[in-house]
């Protein structure tokens, strides 16, 4: 209904006039701010390309670029498991929009945000109220704290429409392996991960309830619940590891401070099925998995494959107005040979019957179609590669159909219709001019029907369908094994000229070192030796791309890698082979991935690092990275500041005795596997933090372990080494981003439930409540249960019933219980999210331990045992500040400093209350004031050269 009423005022007139200006009269708020729309839009050869390959029909042009130039609306996905997404858009539509409608702006309706059609379960939504106006107009206040603080706590992800697309085409099924070989910044690899992870809730609550039922206790999950997801749960297909995903995803870039972004971005979705990689796309290594002694090795294969490809972007002109500016057709003609080596290595890596899905923001059929049918040709043609018809796939999604005819434009703006027409001209006027234009560029030429291509059945998404970017995407099922043609036999590279050229450029430039006519022979030379060589110009070239392309394609290895093709044309060299090539290519039937050999889960032994000799790494990064000695167990390896650095990933020993203890304090059912756990630092011992990952994360870690793959991430924070006093109460407490892992295998012991709305308000308004004395009666429903139950972490089961004070939704959080107080151990941005969510309530947070803390300061003669019932100030709280969230119980003498939990570990700098008397007062004081300044240090810290963790909201307190 918006929708419509907005496009009345979209027709013409809009492109100049800026907020405040003209009459507010039928005035398209996306005219927007002066930044964004007093940028000319006109680009002569932009148009004239566009227009002259008709990618739309005649009579939709002028609603083409109309589109094209207007300012991109908002849009956001609601994300994580189905229940919890559902949960927080209800809130959306119940609350927010009913606000929003009635909201009029210079005089005009608000339209609100309307939902995707065409998204699944409708959890993507799209606004054309530019940002600026929900932030400042008061009326749109709470709408916007709702959006801000769900999406800090990550339950929303901004995300452009389009580029939603992809993903859902992958047909992504449990239990799947899946590869996103270009994923930075992560929208997408949000997405899959969550694809992966699709019914795992459910079953694993099914398999739960089925064991409780077996064992005759009691309902726990609610069998209500259990109902409700049976069907669900029932019509998934991954029950090998008690209804736990055993799927993968591996996410990769090659920009290594991309790829911390990357990192950052999907920590968040707290998958232990997720490996971030940072490697060069068309090299990307084969991986090794477990196989026995005197068996061939065995290696990784994909049943899903995004390739959403560094391209030149003028799809994304609506938010990127430079576009206008800098298009010129080399863009494109720039990245086709990078595109074409990622999707082949991409098709490479694939398992017979899986799917391949190629996308790109750019228009140009040079970066799209061509790529396509290039890749295609050089894998074997249509009868191993087909492109897959999706037209049935997503309906109410408006799309046009791949281009089967194009031309192409070269550097001076002249236009090509073919190939002949090339070659033609070359022959005429010699070879100068033509280095970039290459056969494979232009529209593929076959001679029977068997061999079409079918190119109609790639997608393209354009702005003026339903009000996008525009977009591409191509869907390629593998049909058989493959051996694609070496790129030097393909049509991919331009014809290769005499030798002597380069010889004779060289020789100029050895007499003639400065002059730069010599200069430009000499790259010319260089630049026709294409075939030869991993394409510099194409990857780092950045000399005429908009800043999209360049951020597309930043730090693209140089040239001085091996030729791909040998590899592709004898098997390649193995990771175990003299030359220690890292392998990109293997005997296809050796290509197996799942599941996991029976051996890797019982004889975790057989999984230690074996392989600590040396590795030349030149043969993976192009000889940049300087060689460094792989770690050994008793010599950690040394930081270099001028390189990535990654501590080692070392699994535990599952019969360490840490983790005894932990299975022990937790009851943590031996259902649960113990041999995932690993630690972050080269002795392979737990100091600080103990993560989780699946199995088959495990097998890979472990198998390809200093053999030249570059692992960025893995693992969720299960435990956290934490200070507490009492000899029973175990050091290590559940990290919440394991909660949801762990949680249902804990025992009763550590269980509190929780039934009330009212008594998890309280809980997440006050800090440290009090318990002991008659504290706990305060507590409602669980005061009782808090006060019997042992000292130390434990487990919050927010329950689901039909009561009217009751929850729809279940929930499960981490609680420390001290001698004397309980707290939540939830950062404050989540239990200020919650607050919003459940309850509507933004009440500030109320810190008792600091309250408390001040009283003991002021009362220094005040003993032990009388702290216990100090009096509150007449508020009976005391109001929470901003500080830092290193928080000191005084009472139970135990200290959360979680804002020190870096991501990779160094030895434990935990701080602990150590006792009462004033000079521990004083101690404490020393180090709270020692740990504020570490936590803004840390808050604050580069997560990558340039890029700081100030966004991380998480896991800066408890
Ligand atoms: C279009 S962006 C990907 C966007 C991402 N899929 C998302 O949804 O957030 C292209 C990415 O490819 C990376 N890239 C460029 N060349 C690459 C290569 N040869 N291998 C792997 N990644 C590459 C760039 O660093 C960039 O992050």
């Amino acid at each position: 209904m918006g929708r419509r009423g907005r496009g009345g005022n979209r027709g013409g007139g809009r492109g100049g006039r800026g907020r405040g200006r003209g009459s507010s009269r039928g005035r398209d708020y996306r005219s927007g701010p002066a930044n964004y729309t007093e940028l000319e839009k006109k680009n002569e050869n932009f148009e004239n390309y566009y227009n002259a390959l008709g990618i739309v029909e005649e009579e939709e042009r002028e609603q083409f670029w109309t589109a094209l130039k207007r300012e991109l609306p908002n849009s956001f996905r609601f994300t994580g498991s189905k229940g919890h997404a559902l949960s927080v858009q209800q809130r959306l539509i119940d609350r927010y929009i009913p606000q929003i409608t009635s909201v009029t702006y210079e005089g005009q309706p608000v339209p609100p945000p309307t939902p995707l059609e065409w998204f699944p379960e409708k959890l993507a939504w799209s606004m054309t109220t530019p940002k600026q106006v929900v932030r400042k107009f008061p009326p749109f206040a709470s709408f916007q704290k709702f959006l801000v603080s769900e999406t800090s706590v990550g339950n929303i992800s901004r995300q452009e429409v389009v580029s939603m697309i992809p993903p859902l085409l992958m047909d992504i099924k449990p239990g799947m392996t899946v590869l996103d070989l270009c994923a930075a910044p992560g929208s997408k690899s949000a997405q899959l991960i969550e694809m992966v992870h699709g019914g795992e809730e459910a079953r694993v609550r099914q398999v739960l309830h089925n064991l409780n039922e077996q064992q005759g206790r009691g309902m726990s999950p609610d069998g209500m619940e259990i109902e409700a997801e049976k069907a669900q749960a029932q019509s998934e297909d991954d029950w090998s590891d008690d209804g736990r995903a055993t799927g993968l995803l591996i996410a990769n870039d090659v920009d290594y401070r991309r790829a911390q972004m990357l990192v950052h971005q999907v920590k968040r979705l707290n998958s232990p099925n997720m490996i971030v990689t940072n490697h060069d796309a068309t090299l990307f290594p084969s991986i090794k998995l477990y196989s026995e002694p005197d068996q061939p090795g065995r290696y990784l294969k994909f049943d899903r494959i995004l390739a959403d490809v560094p391209c030149s972007g003028d799809g994304t002109a609506r938010k990127n107005p430079n576009i206008w500016k800098d298009w010129i057709p080399g863009n494109g003609l720039g990245l086709y040979a990078t595109q074409v080596r990622i999707l082949v290595r991409a098709l490479q890596m694939l398992k017979v019957g899986g799917r391949v899905v190629y996308s790109t923001c750019s228009m140009n059929p040079v970066e799209d179609e061509a790529v396509v049918a290039s890749a295609i040709d050089r894998c074997g043609g249509v009868s191993k590669v087909k492109i897959i018809d999706c037209s049935d796939t997503l309906p109410g999604l408006k799309r046009k159909s791949g281009l089967s005819e194009w031309k192409i434009m070269d550097k001076t703006g002249r236009m090509w219709s073919s190939w002949k027409e090339v070659e033609e001209a070359r022959e005429a006027q010699g070879e100068e001019g033509f280095g970039r234009l290459t056969e494979g560029m232009f529209p593929p030429v076959t001679e029977s029907e068997d061999e079409r291509l079918a190119l109609e059945r790639c997608i393209r998404v354009y702005p003026h369908l339903q009000d996008t970017g525009g977009f591409f995407i191509a869907v390629l099922e593998k049909q058989t094994e493959i051996k694609a043609r070496p790129e030097s036999r393909s049509k991919i590279t331009a014809p290769k000229p005499p030798v002597a050229s380069l010889l004779d450029a060289l020789n100029a430039k050895i007499e003639n070192p400065t002059n730069g006519d010599v200069d430009r022979n000499l790259h010319e030379a260089y630049e026709n030796l294409a075939p030869m060589r991993v394409d510099p110009d194409n990857a780092l070239d950045d000399s005429n791309a908009p800043p999209t392309a360049r951020q597309n394609r930043a730090n693209t290895p140089p040239a001085t890698k091996r030729p791909l093709e040998d590899d592709e044309e004898d098997g390649g060299v193995s990771q175990d082979s003299p030359t220690k090539r890292v392998k990109t290519d293997v005997d296809d039937s050796r290509m197996v991935h799942f599941p996991p050999p029976p051996a890797a889960q019982l004889e975790p032994e057989k999984y230690e690092d074996t392989a600590d000799e040396p590795l030349e790494l030149d043969t993976i990064n192009g000889g940049q990275e300087p060689y460094q000695p792989p770690s050994r167990p008793d010599q950690p390896p040394k930081k270099r500041r001028d390189q990535p650095h990654e501590e080692p990933f070392k699994y535990l020993d599952p019969d360490h005795e840490e983790l005894l203890g932990i299975y022990k304090f937790y009851e943590v059912s031996p259902r649960f596997p113990r041999d995932r756990f690993m630690v972050r630092n080269a002795t392979g011992q737990p100091v600080k933090a103990i993560y989780y990952t699946s199995t088959l994360a495990r097998e890979i870690l472990t198998q390809n372990e200093g053999k030249g793959m570059k692992f960025v991430h893995c693992g969720v924070k299960m435990f956290m080494k934490q200070d507490a006093q009492g000899q029973d109460v175990c050091r290590w407490r559940i990290q919440s981003e394991g909660m949801p892992i762990i949680e249902p295998w804990v025992g009763e012991g550590r269980i509190v439930r929780l039934y009330k709305r009212e008594t998890l308000r309280k809980l997440l308004i006050e800090m440290f409540p009090r318990v002991a004395q008659d504290g706990w009666r305060d507590l409602g429903e669980i005061g009782e249960r808090v006060r019997d139950i042992g000292m130390g972490c434990c487990v919050l089961r927010v329950e689901t019933s039909d009561d009217e004070d009751g929850f729809k939704e279940r929930l499960v959080l981490p609680l420390w219980r001290s001698i004397s107080s309980l707290n939540l151990m939830l950062p404050k941005e989540d239990r200020k999210a919650m607050l919003l969510r459940l309850y509507n309530d933004d009440s500030p947070l109320v810190d008792n331990s600091k309250n408390r803390f001040k009283q003991q300061e002021t009362s220094r003669d005040i003993s032990r045992s009388s702290t216990a019932g100090t009096p509150l100030p007449e508020s009976g709280i005391a109001e929470a500040t901003d500080e830092p969230e290193t928080i000191i119980d005084k009472d139970g003498g135990v200290v959360f400093n979680t804002a020190m939990d870096s991501d990779v570990e160094e030895t434990t700098t935990g701080i602990g209350g150590k006792g009462i008397g004033p000079e521990h007062k004083a101690m404490e004081a020393e180090d709270r004031m020692k740990a504020d300044a570490q936590n803004k240090a840390d808050n604050t810290r580069e997560i990558a050269p340039g890029v700081t963790d100030e966004e991380d909201v998480f896991n800066k307190g408890v």
